[in-house]
C-alpha cells in the first residue's frame, strides 16, 4: 500500500470520526429534550427498562453488521451514562437555581496535573459556567477556602480502590462547616513520567504524592535503591521532576504532557482498576431531586452500649435503606471513642429517611448529616 493510499483511507477515517461526533452532539440534544418530558410529569430520569430494550435493539443490529456485542455494549453504556449524568445535573441546576451561580470558584489540591484537577474537570464539564481554579496545599486549606468564602466549591479525595479511605479527609469532615453537595469518581491511571530521553535505568529518585506513592507499592518495591520523595501533591511531583535530571514522578500521562515530561512506564498501580472518588463540598447544601439516584451521608457517635452501633444500623435495614459504606473514625482528644461515617443510598428529604433519623436518636449520642447529593455512580444495566 501507498502513503497515499493510507492518507486517503485516514482521511475517510476522520470524516467519520466527525460525523460520529456530530451524531453524539445531537444524541445529547435530544437527551436534553427528554428531561423536559421527567419534569413536567415527575418521572425517574433513570429508565432502566428503556436503556435494556434500547442496548438488545442495538446489539442485535450490531451483530448483523458484523460487530461483536461486548463492544456494542461498552460504546453504548458510556453514551448512556453521558446521557444519564447530563440530565441529571440540568434537573439539579434548575432545582437549585438560586443558590448555584454560573462562576464557579473550585478549590482543590494542587494544581495544574494534578488528580484533583482532572476530577474538578470531569465534574464541572456537566455544569455550565466559567471555572476558576484554586490550587491548595492541604486538604484544611481547601475546606477552609471554602468555609471563608474564598471558593464556592471544595474538591475532596474521599476513598480509592488500592489505597482505602483517606482517613484524612474524614477527620477534616468531622468538623468542617461545609456540606457536602457531589460526587465525582475518576480513574487514575498513574504512568512514571521523566524528562525526555530519560531511561528507567538513569533514575535515582521518583518524586509523587503520599497517596500515588501507597497506589503502586508494588511496582516500587520491584524497583530497589531508589530515593522516594514524598510531594505535598501530584502537581509539585511533577514540577520537581521536570526541574531534576535523573528523576521521575508518579501522575497521569495528560498531566506529564503540561510538564514535558514523557511515559516511561504506565500502569503502575496495584490494582488495574484503579479509581478515587472525590466529593464535592459547599458552603450550603443542595436540594436534590427525588427523580435522580441520590446519597445521604452522615457521621453519629454511638452511645456507649453493649450493641450500640449494631442497633444502630439495624435502623437503616428496617427502614429498607441500602447503606453503601460505613467507616469508623477515631474522635480526637477522647482515646478510644468512635465516630462512624455512613453513607445511604437515599434521599435525605424522604420521608422514610427522616424516620430514620428519629430512630436513630435512640442508639446515637448525635448524628450530623454531611450532605445529599446526586449519586454519580451509576450501576450499569446488564444485557444477558
Ligand atoms: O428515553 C429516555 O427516557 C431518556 O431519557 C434517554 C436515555 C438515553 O440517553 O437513551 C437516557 C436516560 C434513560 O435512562 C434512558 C434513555
Amino acid at each position: 500500500m501507498t502513503q497515499d493510499t493510507l492518507d486517503a483511507l485516514r482521511k475517510d477515517i476522520n470524516e467519520i470520526d466527525s460525523e460520529l461526533l456530530i451524531l453524539l452532539a445531537k444524541r445529547r440534544r435530544l437527551s436534553h429534550s427528554v428531561l423536559e418530558y421527567k419534569i413536567t410529569n415527575n418521572k425517574p430520569i433513570r429508565d432502566e427498562a428503556r436503556e435494556l430494550a434500547l442496548l438488545e435493539k442495538l446489539i442485535s443490529y450490531g451483530k448483523s453488521l458484523g460487530l461483536d456485542p461486548f463492544y456494542i455494549n461498552n460504546v453504548f453504556q458510556v453514551i448512556l451514562e453521558d446521557s444519564v449524568l447530563n440530565q441529571q445535573a440540568m434537573l439539579q441546576k434548575s432545582l437549585n437555581q438560586e443558590s448555584l451561580s454560573d462562576t464557579h470558584k473550585v478549590a482543590y489540591l494542587g494544581g495544574q496535573g494534578s488528580y484533583s484537577q482532572l476530577a474538578c474537570h470531569k465534574y464541572f464539564s456537566r455544569r455550565p459556567g466559567t471555572l476558576v481554579e484554586l490550587g491548595c496545599q492541604t486538604f484544611s486549606d481547601i475546606t477552609q477556602s471554602v468555609e471563608k468564602g474564598q471558593a464556592d466549591y471544595g474538591i475532596l479525595p474521599i476513598e480509592n480502590t488500592s489505597s482505602g479511605s483517606i482517613n484524612e479527609v474524614f477527620d477534616l469532615l468531622q468538623h468542617a462547616q461545609v456540606s457536602i453537595i457531589g460526587e465525582v469518581t475518576h480513574s487514575v491511571e498513574h504512568c512514571l513520567l521523566a524528562q525526555e530521553g530519560t531511561t528507567l535505568k538513569d533514575i535515582n529518585k521518583i518524586f509523587a504524592h503520599h497517596q500515588p506513592f501507597a497506589q503502586c507499592s508494588r511496582f516500587l518495591e520491584g524497583l530497589g535503591d531508589l530515593t522516594q520523595e514524598t510531594c505535598d501533591s501530584t502537581s509539585s511531583a511533577l514540577k520537581l521532576a521536570a526541574d531534576t535530571p535523573n528523576s521521575a514522578a508518579i501522575g497521569s500521562a495528560q498531566a506529564g504532557k503540561g510538564f514535558g515530561l514523557e511515559v516511561l512506564k504506565s500502569g503502575l498501580a496495584n490494582q488495574a482498576e484503579n479509581h478515587s472518588r472525590f466529593i464535592v463540598v459547599a458552603r450550603q447544601p443542595l436540594q436534590v431531586s427525588t427523580q435522580i439516584p441520590t446519597k445521604t451521608s452522615l457521621i453519629m457517635a454511638t452511645k456507649q452500649k453493649v450493641g450500640s452501633l449494631a442497633d444502630a444500623l439495624m435502623v437503616f435495614k428496617e427502614h429498607n435503606i441500602n447503606m453503601t459504606k460505613l467507616e469508623s473514625r477515631p474522635v480526637p482528644g477522647n482515646p478510644w471513642e468512635e465516630v462512624f461515617y455512613v453513607d445511604l443510598q437515599a434521599n435525605v428529604a424522604d420521608r422514610l429517611v427522616q424516620s430514620a433519623l428519629e430512630s436513630l436518636k435512640e442508639h446515637t449520642q448525635y448524628v450530623r448529616i454531611l450532605g445529599c447529593y446526586q449519586s454519580e455512580s451509576l450501576q450499569a444495566v446488564e444485557v444477558v
